[in-house]
């Protein structure tokens, strides 16, 4: 049997494995079966905690969308796998450092509750992101069903591509992000976010997550919202992001600067299940 959690941030939910006290090696179709709504468990991602594989870090973390697909990282799943460790009494720290698919990165459980996450520092190249164009800093366009569309584009150890609309309400999410989060622009695929400028400190956000979906929220989609909001509208260095799932804070000093993300993370119920 396997011993599992369900955990959420913000409605981007989770089924969270604790890969250090058990064994466990799941197949893309185990991954797709658990992760079905309605005959599995049901989650947007799949997170995996195992031990550390090099020294100074505390877990490595790993990402599986749900279409059973390994992933670089996951924003909201950060904040999960911080209270998760702490509360399976595998770490009595506040400040974890995982290693991910990416890079390291730095969790810390604030007295409130809330969870700050350091991110990293946002990759803009578009080899990096990885984005079949010439580089243009902040602008890119596309065509979709003949309608021309401006982005932005980031790695935030994902790749994201964030569109500006005048309302997330009326935004065409599933249609444009079905044919975005594949497109041969994106040769790994992208997150699609949809962004819309509230206020220099402010935005409203819905995402087509690559592998899942439009979900609740998307961590990583907050924090590239934030970028692109950044350098595209002159937004503030902190911003709040809300989603249809609630709100993050984001703070990103500007280019070639750490950013960092703070929101909660809920516990929903624990199990055992048998693969
Ligand atoms: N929900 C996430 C992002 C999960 C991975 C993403 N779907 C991808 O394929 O890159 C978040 O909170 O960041």
């Amino acid at each position: 049997m396997l011993s599992f959690a369900k955990m959420h941030g913000l409605g981007n939910d989770f089924m969270v494995v604790d890969g250090v006290s058990q064994q466990i090696y799941f197949t893309e179709g185990q991954i797709r079966k658990l992760g079905d709504r309605h005959r599995g468990i049901g989650f947007d991602q799949l997170l995996l905690i195992e031990a550390p594989q090099q020294p100074d870090v505390d877990f490595h973390y790993r990402i599986f969308n749900a279409d059973g697909k390994e992933v670089e990282q996951c924003g909201n799943g950060a904040r999960c796998l911080a209270r998760f460790v702490r509360q399976m009494g595998l770490t009595w720290k506040h400040k974890i450092r995982v290693s991910t698919m990416k890079g390291i990165m730095d969790l810390q459980i604030l007295r409130n509750g809330l969870v700050s996450v350091d991110m990293g520092v946002p990759m803009l190249e578009p080899e990096k992101i990885p984005l079949r164009y010439a580089n243009q800093e902040t602008h890119y366009q596309v065509t979709v069903d003949g309608i021309s569309h401006q982005f932005g584009a980031v790695s935030m150890g994902n790749p994201h591509c964030v569109l500006t609309v005048d309302d997330v309400k009326t935004a065409n999410v599933d249609a444009i992000g079905q044919a975005l989060t594949q497109h041969t622009l994106f040769p790994e695929g992208a997150n699609i976010g949809f962004m819309q400028i509230v206020e220099r400190d402010e935005i409203r956000l819905r995402v087509f997550e690559r592998g899942v979906g439009e979900t609740q929220a998307c961590g990583t989609g907050a924090c590239a919202s934030a970028v692109i909001g950044r350098l595209q509208h002159q937004m503030s260095q902190k911003v709040r992001v809300y989603l249809p799932g609630g709100h993050l804070h984001i703070d990103w000093p500007g280019d070639g600067q750490r950013l960092k993300m703070m929101g909660p993370a809920e516990f929903v119920f624990q199990g055992f299940i048998e693969l």
